[in-house]
């Protein structure tokens, strides 16, 4: 991107960014699992600065010199934990990720994830943002966000991941495919679902939620007893043409320790 393109909100943002929340929709998909769908849950801002903040070179701080390397970014193939507990790269999960770095614009989305989930939930219960990127034919395979080893759970560990949020953050115009399925949660009926929801995804798979950008699904990972649900089953179906950028919100069950948080920026 040219190196003055939308850098102007982002800028003042790290000073003096007054934090507003967009007024989203809510919309129960499924009580068990608890399924919610926000509409319009992250700002056209927030998903501009969102993308510009995990470039490298940041245009506003690299010297005029620089910037012609503004095309490097901070994705890395995303690790995902295997059975045994350790973190590895699998074909299981093809896409890139990134944490975010926690400034205001991305303090202000935090404190709307802890909102929308009740006034009890300290912000030190949540793991940095993650952003997801997938190109043609990327996917993440069907996986629970909770972690099935407890090697991953541990209370210094902040346990595990009680809640999700998965926001669409990005996608090309000639975007196909790369839904995000869960095919134990049944699809809702009503046809004002096919805004978002895939509607000629077959009954028997569940429901595909489509990569709409601004929008986010939010979910329950947990049983009140903290054991995981199975149900929560889900995938980021494979990219078939164009690309997607979707952020992950992940709430633990207690804190997580500074260094794991990242400091705020
Ligand atoms: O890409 C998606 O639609 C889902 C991604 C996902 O489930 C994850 O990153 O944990
Ligand atoms: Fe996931």
């Amino acid at each position: 991107h040219s190196h003055n393109d939308g850098a102007q909100k982002p800028m003042a943002a790290s000073s003096d960014y007054t934090c507003e929340h967009p007024a989203y929709q809510s919309h129960i998909v499924s009580k068990s699992p608890l399924v919610i769908y926000l509409a319009n849950f992250i700002t056209p801002e927030e998903r501009a600065h969102l993308q510009e903040i995990t470039q490298v070179l940041h245009p506003c701080k690299s010297s005029f010199r620089l910037t012609i390397f503004n095309s490097q970014d901070t994705f890395s193939h995303s690790a995902v934990a295997d059975s045994s507990g350790a973190q590895g790269l699998r074909q299981t999960r093809t896409s890139q990720s990134t944490n975010v770095p926690r400034d205001a614009v991305v303090r202000c989305i935090e404190e709307r994830a802890l909102l929308f989930q009740g006034f009890d939930v300290p912000r030190t219960h949540l793991e940095p943002l993650q952003l997801v990127k997938y190109g043609p034919g990327e996917r993440y395979h069907f996986h629970t966000d909770w972690y099935t080893n407890s090697a991953h759970a541990t209370s210094a560990l902040g346990g595990n991941r009680l809640s999700s949020f998965f926001a669409y953050v990005a996608a090309s115009d000639d975007i196909t495919g790369g839904g995000t399925n869960f095919p134990m949660v049944r699809a809702p009926h009503d046809e004002r679902w096919c805004e978002f929801v895939d509607c000629d995804e077959p009954w028997e798979n569940g429901v595909t939620f489509r990569p709409v950008v601004g929008n986010a699904v939010f979910w329950q990972n947990l049983h009140e007893d903290g054991t995981g649900d199975q149900a929560t089953l889900h995938a980021g179906l494979p990219v078939t043409s164009g690309s997607k950028i979707g952020m992950n919100i992940w709430t633990r069950q207690g804190p997580l320790s500074e260094d794991i948080r990242g400091p705020d920026v």
